[in-house]
């Protein structure tokens, strides 16, 4: 096994999928957490001047989903076939179409522009989400959300579901069956056990 080096902000972001997978898997790996102040000079040494990047063996990789999905199939958890690494993408696909609208409720330049960005997420954004992840569920005879195993797809939405609960904080109230299959990921021991020692972070 190769050497594993990730480097992020102290958040978890676009990274926490990538550190789920590693420690799930039992994978050792440098969990580098850098200061804004550090960013400017670090920045033109990766290699598209943005963060997450996960270096193995020295070899420099970057953009989430890349990593996420390379991780993924180096641990077996990007479905056996086809089929299921499809559904898992489908899953994927659909986390990222939380945060167009989650970044403008963050981030937006009015605070009429965040009101209503806060409003479609609300009322439109994370039910459709939490409407389709039901569905999903439903139709999975395993206890998970693609196959018959722990998946990326699980530790996305997993990672997902903790953000939005930064400032929806009972937003899974209304879904039984997806609330459960939160627990579900965070009660599996060894993501227990990161939960229980990794730094707090807002997001
Ligand atoms: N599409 C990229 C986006 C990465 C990204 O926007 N990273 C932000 C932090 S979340 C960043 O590095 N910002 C600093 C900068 O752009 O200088 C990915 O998924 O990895």
């Amino acid at each position: 096994m190769g050497k594993y080096k990730l480097t992020y902000f102290n958040a978890r972001g676009f990274a926490e999928v990538a550190r789920l997978i590693l420690k799930v898997n039992d994978v050792e790996f440098e969990d580098v957490r850098i200061e804004r102040e550090q960013w400017p000079e670090m920045k033109p040494n990766t290699p598209q001047g943005k963060l997450p990047m996960l270096e193995i063996d020295g070899k420099k990789i970057c953009q989430s989903s890349a990593i996420w999905r390379r991780l993924a199939r180096e641990f077996d958890m990007y479905g056996k076939d086809n089929d299921e690494a499809t559904a898992i993408d489908t899953v994927l696909g659909s986390v990222d179409d939380l945060w167009p609208s989650m970044r403008q409720m963050a981030f937006g330049e009015t605070e009429e522009i965040k009101n209503t960005a806060q409003k479609k997420v609300e009322e439109e954004v994370i039910p459709s989400f939490m409407n389709y992840l039901k569905g999903v569920l439903q139709e999975n005879a395993h206890p998970f959300l693609v196959g018959d195993k722990l998946s990326l797809a699980d530790l996305a939405f997993f990672t997902a579901s903790e953000q939005i609960a930064v400032k929806f904080p009972d937003f899974m109230s209304k879904y039984p069956e997806v609330a459960k299959h939160r627990d579900r990921i965070a009660e599996i021991p060894k993501i227990k056990d990161w939960l229980s020692k990794r730094p707090v972070t807002e997001f």
